[in-house]
């Protein structure tokens, strides 16, 4: 499909918590594909459901080497529905960050080193993983997302 346009600053989905999913059924799987064609057209390394105006419990991390993350693992983009954090580390980190709904700003953002995480596939499947470094950024930058809230809710 074409990109969808992706709700920017003061779009009320933003500041929503999206519903977790229940039907992992054909309209689910058509609406991550949205989202995937859209975060490619816009380069990002990641894109919650919400910033495509869905206000559902689903997100895709994508982390590719970039400028600022010269660094970063070239990864398979993963689809994750029902995201949780099962365990962080106590040690954070700040790294700079962007925003597709924030456009034009780059803040630096504390974060957790690592996580372990679970989530489900598009086939209602769990999954468990340790996440670190920038993927583990990306991964609660995204979960932000689906709690409403942005890189401006936080500002140190
Ligand atoms: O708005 C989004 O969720 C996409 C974010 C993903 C991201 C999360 C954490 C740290 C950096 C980015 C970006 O806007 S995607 C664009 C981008 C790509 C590489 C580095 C920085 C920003
Ligand atoms: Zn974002």
């Amino acid at each position: 499909p074409t990109p969808l346009p992706i709700c920017v600053t003061g779009d009320p989905v933003l500041y929503q918590i999206a519903a977790p999913v229940t039907e992992f059924d054909a309209r689910l799987e058509a609406l991550a594909h949205s989202a995937m064609v859209t975060m490619d057209a816009a380069k990002g390394v990641g894109i919650a459901a919400p910033q495509i105006g869905v206000s559902l419990r689903f997100f895709i991390v994508a982390s590719r080497a970039n400028e600022r993350y010269p660094d970063a693992p070239n990864m398979a983009p993963v689809v994750m529905v029902n995201p949780c954090i099962l365990a962080a580390s106590n040690e954070l980190v700040a790294g700079e960050e962007g925003c597709l709904s924030v456009p034009g700003k780059r803040l630096s953002i504390l974060r957790h080193q690592w996580l372990d995480v679970s989530w489900q596939s598009l086939d209602g499947e769990t999954h468990h993983a340790r996440l670190e470094g920038f993927v583990a950024r990306i991964f609660q930058h995204e979960l932000d997302h689906l709690d409403g809230i942005t890189l401006l809710e936080r500002i140190e």
